[in-house]
């Protein structure tokens, strides 16, 4: 198994918007895998450019926006194959697939995307029935009575009672949840090793957010398909993925997977976000948010881009960029021979640059964790 190419392989993804305020590093530098049938999460906070590196997987970056560096590789084929010249041009391999090719081929057929917002994907003037239909004539080599039969059945599949009666409906006579299980049922319809799915269920109450959750569980385990879940909620991520990509300003900054992701976190900003989250251990009132905004990333903070909202930033981390690698050094051998996805960060603490002797710095961050003690360093200082 762990010899296996893997379904998805995302290498140094970079997409830019080119915009009148400067060019938007949306996706700098991204990489990552997807095994078959695996349940991938990309996870971080609002702007982080977990949307746009969906899209870019998919080649459906609108404009100002461009790939403008890296590889995506699907089943040997390269959706993406671009590399940035050092002149600022850009050159496609000619193994890079034509839009083309990407539509004939391999957008629903192969890999499906969900989106947040049903209303997006379904037209509100035509029958649910009739698009769910539709879309499988158009993707499958069956005639319209068989289109219409495995139509019923997929409404059916994704739980939704009385399929036959519903099949004859609008999209507004269905709930948000009961309209994203049809999304659901149309990306599974071509029977697609992967399906992206962007934030799917956030604008769905919680507890319809679980019954989605729980269906995609059971499906993917009755047709092996591989997901990739873009989400801002780390609850989510607990709940169903196999691996997580923690993103943050266009960088994936921790990856590993789920186990190890919540119990042996590496990166101050993963593990942030799991504060913010509710556990059962914790009231809702002990939350903490993380402090401070995300800074834009049409002029992201050098060095550590997280350094200016870090608890534990240091002088040094102003400076050097880290590099994405193993925390310890042997652990990716032990790992990669039980085919465990690596856990990889990208925090200075892990490097040899002498983050031990570098002074604080002095952020949002660490004054709001410092809390009491810094209020008492800065009265002492003052010789109050
Ligand atoms: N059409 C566009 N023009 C200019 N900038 C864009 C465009 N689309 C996205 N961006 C920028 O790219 C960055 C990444 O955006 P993206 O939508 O991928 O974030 P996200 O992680 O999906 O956030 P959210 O959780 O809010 O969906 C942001 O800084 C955003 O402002
Ligand atoms: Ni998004």
């Amino acid at each position: 198994m762990s010899h296996e190419e893997p379904l998805l392989k995302v290498e140094n993804l970079k997409t830019q918007f080119f915009t009148e305020e400067g060019t938007v590093r949306a996706v700098d530098g991204v990489s990552f895998e997807v095994q078959h049938g695996e349940l991938v999460g990309l996870v971080g906070e609002s702007g982080a450019g977990k949307s746009v590196a969906a899209q870019s997987i998919m080649r459906l970056v609108e404009e100002p926006g461009r790939i403008v560096d890296g590889t995506v590789t699907y089943k040997g084929r390269k959706l993406v194959d671009i590399e940035e010249r050092s002149d600022g041009t850009l050159e496609e391999s000619e193994e890079m697939l034509t839009q083309q090719e990407m539509r004939r081929d391999i957008r629903g057929k192969e890999i499906a995307i969900i989106f947040q917002d049903p209303m997006e994907s379904l037209n509100p003037v035509f029958k649910v029935g009739g698009q769910l239909r539709e879309f499988i004539e158009l993707n499958r080599d069956v005639s319209s009575a068989e289109a219409e039969e495995i139509a019923v059945d997929m409404l059916r599949e994704v739980g939704i009672p009385e399929p036959e009666k519903r099949y004859d409906e609008y999209p507004h006579q269905f709930s948000g949840g009961m309209r994203q299980r049809v999304l659901i049922a149309m990306a599974l319809a071509c029977e697609p090793s992967l399906i992206i799915a962007d934030e799917p269920t956030t604008a769905l109450d919680v507890t319809v957010e679980g019954q989605i959750l729980d269906l995609v569980e059971d499906l993917r385990e009755k047709y092996n398909t591989a997901f990739v879940w873009v989400t801002h909620d780390m609850g989510v991520v607990a709940e169903i993925c196999d691996s997580v990509n923690v993103m943050y300003l266009g960088e994936v900054i921790e990856q590993a997977e789920v186990e190890d992701l919540f119990y042996d976190t590496k990166h101050p900003y993963t593990e942030a976000l799991l504060r913010s989250i509710p556990r059962p251990d914790r009231t809702v009132e002990s939350l903490d948010p993380i402090s401070g905004v995300m800074p834009e990333a049409i002029n992201p903070p050098s060095g550590c881009r997280f350094h200016t909202r870090c608890p534990e930033a240091r002088e040094v981390c102003r400076e050097a960029h880290p590099k994405h690698g193993p925390p310890e050094e042997g652990v990716t051998d032990r790992e990669a021979a039980e085919g465990a996805t690596e856990h990889l960060v990208s925090c200075v603490k892990y490097e040899n640059v002498d983050y031990e002797h570098s002074e604080p710095l002095d952020n949002e961050s660490t004054e709001a964790f410092a809390g009491g003690l810094s209020e008492l360093r800065a009265g002492g200082d003052d010789g109050e």
